[in-house]
């Protein structure tokens, strides 16, 4: 397949005069507002953001794990990356999920059934250990079944109360998961953590051409909005038998697409994680993929390219 033939300045809708890409993003391209928006002017100081900088001094590493196409391993990658940094007991680790309407981290995770509570300092995380703490809108449904079907408004003012109100206390990493593509979402994680700082991307996709070219988007994203990016995870790349340990392309002809999209965007290529039925089974239960298959090849590469996020972030 040509990967040309899907134009990558694709129409997108208008990112809104108070979001970093104001004026920026291709939707500006010709609008009669571009210059004045671009200029930073319509932008209003927004009350909430020297608060949550504040809140965020005592969290060192902010990390936002991002795909372009949905359903390709972004929540299974962050818990993985979340239970391996909380492996080690010393170092305290939280996840904001602001996949505000498909929040699949609490049953990653197996906390699906907590609830938030709320203290004087403000509202507490649920924990998966006690150097594991997780906020998701998630918590706050009456069932799992129940469908988030809020506004952008909305979900930029539960962002806000997630950035400000959660008393994460000390942390050495908080991850952010966040919907697939570019959304309100996106901009507003941007906008509010801009003082406080965001040590950079994760972008995850899988090798199907589909999948890369919307990570393309993501890349532009992130340049536009000036957060580093990490690198590149390809997930789903080969299917290795649990059996025989024969390793199948399922992708064909995609096969390597990540890390030739890496090689040619100029960001560096963290590894590539197999398909293995398994790691769906474990997020189905809510447990550790890494803790139940220490062997698997897919633990290895997850291993090895979290240590290679832990390197890039820590030395930054
Ligand atoms: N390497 C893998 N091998 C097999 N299954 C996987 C792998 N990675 C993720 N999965 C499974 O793929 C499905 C989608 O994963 P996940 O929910 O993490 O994707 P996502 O990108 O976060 O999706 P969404 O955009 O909907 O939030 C899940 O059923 C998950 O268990």
């Amino acid at each position: 397949m040509d990967p040309k033939s899907i134009p990558s300045n694709a129409p997108e809708h208008c990112p809104g005069t108070e979001s970093e890409a104001a004026g920026k993003s291709d939707a500006c391209s010709g609008c009669a507002n571009q210059d004045v928006c671009a200029s930073g002017a319509t932008k209003l100081p927004d009350p909430s953001i020297p608060l949550i900088t504040s809140r965020m001094t005592t969290v060192k590493r902010k990390i936002l794990v991002l795909s372009g196409k949905g359903g390709v391993g972004k929540s299974t990658f962050t818990a993985q990356l979340a239970w391996a940094f909380a492996a080690d007991e010393d170092v305290q680790t939280g996840i904001m999920d602001v996949d505000i309407c498909g929040p699949s981290i609490p049953t990653i995770l197996g906390i699906a059934s907590e609830q938030v509570h709320a203290s004087s300092s403000g509202w507490s995380p649920v924990y998966v250990q006690d150097n594991l703490g997780v906020m998701s809108v998630g918590f706050m449904l009456p069932s799992s079944r129940d469908a988030v079907m809020w506004r952008g408004p909305k979900k930029n003012g539960l962002i806000s109360q997630f950035l400000k109100d959660v008393d994460w206390g000390d942390l050495d990493y908080l991850l952010v998961d966040t919907p697939p593509g570019t959304s309100d979402e996106h901009l507003t994680v941007v906008q509010y953590l801009k003082e406080a700082g965001i040590d950079g991307a994760v972008l995850i996709t899988t090798p199907q051409e589909v999948a890369l070219q919307d990570v393309r988007r993501e890349i532009d994203f992130c340049r536009k909005v000036g957060i580093n990016i990490i690198g590149l995870v390809e997930n789903m790349s080969g299917f290795v038998c649990p059996n025989c340990k024969t390793e199948s392309q399922i992708f064909k002809p995609s096969t390597g697409g990540g890390k030739r999209l890496a090689k040619e965007t100029n960001i560096e290529f963290l590894g590539a994680v197999p398909l293995d039925p398994r790691i769906g089974k474990s997020a189905d239960y809510g447990v550790s993929f890494l803790d139940e298959y220490p062997d698997s090849p897919a633990t290895q590469a997850y291993l090895d390219i979290i240590e290679r996020i832990k390197e890039i972030v820590d030395k930054s």
